[in-house]
């Protein structure tokens, strides 16, 4: 799928929430593209997967966090244009899971409570997503 010369990619994004109601950011390696900026866990949907199915694979690999697809609740979605590709990225939230979550490809992780989500820099496709897990939780 493509809009104009840019192709559609498909990143699946989980909000991971703890019994105390904050929400686990993950900040992007040096070296990977928005190197930095703290993002919901998550990937690219593989051919073939779901992105239920993606999320239970990515929280396993990057968080060492298991949890299951009914465990994932679809809250809203981010359709950006970045100057590669256009991005569309469901959002779900996931409270039901287990594990302790750590950061398991050397990335850094932090619980943000819904009101401190703004003082982490975020990729700008994340930004319209705040509001909405401000207004849940
Ligand atoms: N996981 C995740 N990715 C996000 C978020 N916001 C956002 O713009 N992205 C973008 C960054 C990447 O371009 C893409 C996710 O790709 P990825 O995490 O599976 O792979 P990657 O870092 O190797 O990607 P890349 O370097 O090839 O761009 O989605 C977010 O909140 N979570």
């Amino acid at each position: 799928m493509s809009v104009g010369d840019r192709k559609i990619i498909l990143v699946a994004a989980c909000a991971l929430i703890d019994t105390d109601g904050r929400i686990l950011l993950a900040q992007r390696p040096e070296g990977k593209s928005l190197a930095g900026l703290w993002e919901f866990p998550g990937g690219k949907v593989e051919p073939g997967e779901t992105p239920e199915e993606t999320l239970v694979r990515e929280l396993q690999e990057e968080l060492g966090i298991q949890t299951k697809i009914p465990c994932l609740a679809p809250l809203t979605f981010a359709s950006h244009t970045y100057e590669t590709f256009h991005l569309l990225m469901p959002l779900y939230v996931c409270r039901r899971y287990e594990g302790i979550a750590h950061g398991r490809e050397g990335q850094a992780i932090k619980w943000v409570r819904p009101q401190g989500l703004r003082d982490y820099p975020m990729p700008p496709a994340d930004e319209p997503l705040i509001p909405f897990l401000q207004d849940l939780l």
